[in-house]
């Protein structure tokens, strides 16, 4: 039986990133973006782009044999493309092109479809019409279950569409989101959860609903818990490099505490300019591609999107 690359916690080998210099390009291109695209200031360039560097060395600190593919600045897409995450989805089927909850990201899935056909990365299918759903809101709980938030960015639609391309590759867990702050927030269902081993999750429970709460106790996952005073600086918005390896933003104590305490690596990276401004955390700014397999056998071997599934 293999984890496989369904997954959101396996040894990562491969990501596709967009570098703050790409995505923000220009002094004159943040003018005129980022009070419509909701950020709460201006990102300061020149720090945004120290930041973006330590992060990238934050993975690579952890994952030294990563490969990463960079998007290049286009014409098509705004400052919002500093977050590869919400624009695609990994399954074993291939990539699934997402068709954004946030109107003025519509650019992002295509430019993340040139890069992939460029970088020879199969894409399975996208989301489409009246469909829309964000990779912020989905996330893999285990090798074959996909949870997928429902909420402003992801809609009954987009689910449907996600449902009929994947097949009997994975079951679906349709997680209702609460209203919380509004349409015009940045709400996914990875704002509340991020997994972190196969055994692990970090959770913000004030805004799960109970039966997914359950269900990720039922399989054995077990929850740390970010406390309130920490919600907003997204403690709950952490990546996982490989299991219990993990990267998040600074300025989130306890959570941090309580990772270590349940044997997690923490790197932590200042993201004042690329995180808190346009509400990304370290899981938004990755579209992990590829996961290195897990397999009872123990050959450890990598699969990337598209390659056949071993039998259970
Ligand atoms: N997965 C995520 O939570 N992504 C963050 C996206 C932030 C971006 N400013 C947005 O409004 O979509």
């Amino acid at each position: 039986m293999f984890l496989g690359f369904q997954s959101d916690t396996g040894p990562l080998a491969r990501l596709v990133v967009k570098h703050v210099r790409d995505a923000f390009v220009s002094e004159a291109k943040i003018d005129a973006e980022w009070r419509s695209l909701g950020y709460t200031a201006r990102p300061d360039l020149a720090r945004a782009i120290d930041q973006y560097d330590a992060f990238v060395a934050a993975i690579r600190q952890l994952a030294p044999e990563v490969e990463i593919d960079f998007l290049e600045a286009d014409g098509t897409t705004t400052l919002d493309s500093l977050y590869p995450r919400d624009a695609a989805i990994a399954t074993s089927k291939g990539m699934v092109l997402c068709n954004m909850g946030k109107p003025a990201r519509a650019g992002e899935p295509a430019a993340e479809g040139q890069l992939f056909s460029q970088a020879d990365i199969p894409v399975c299918g996208a989301i489409s019409g009246a469909g829309h759903i964000e990779g912020g809101d989905v996330a893999w709980i285990d090798e074959h279950t996909l949870a997928v938030g429902r909420g402003y960015r992801t809609n009954e639609e987009g689910i449907r569409q996600l449902r009929a391309l994947l097949g009997d590759a994975a079951e679906i867990v349709r997680v209702p989101m609460p209203h919380y702050r509004g349409p015009g927030d940045v709400f996914h269902l990875m704002s509340i959860l991020s997994p972190i081993d196969r055994d692990l999750a970090l959770v913000y429970s004030p805004l799960m609903v109970v039966p997914f709460r359950e269900i990720l106790l039922e399989r054995g996952i077990g929850l740390v818990e970010v406390p309130d005073e920490e919600f907003d600086s997204m403690g709950c918005n952490v990546l996982a490099v490989a299991p219990r390896k993990c990267v998040m933003i600074d300025g989130n104590p306890v959570t941090r505490r309580r990772l270590e305490e349940a044997g997690c690596e923490v790197v932590a990276i200042d993201g004042s300019e690329i995180c808190s401004k346009g509400a990304g955390g370290p899981t938004c700014l990755t579209r992990p591609i590829l996961r290195q397999c897990e397999d009872v056998a123990g050959t450890g071997t990598a699969r990337s999107a598209g390659t056949p599934q071993p039998a259970a």
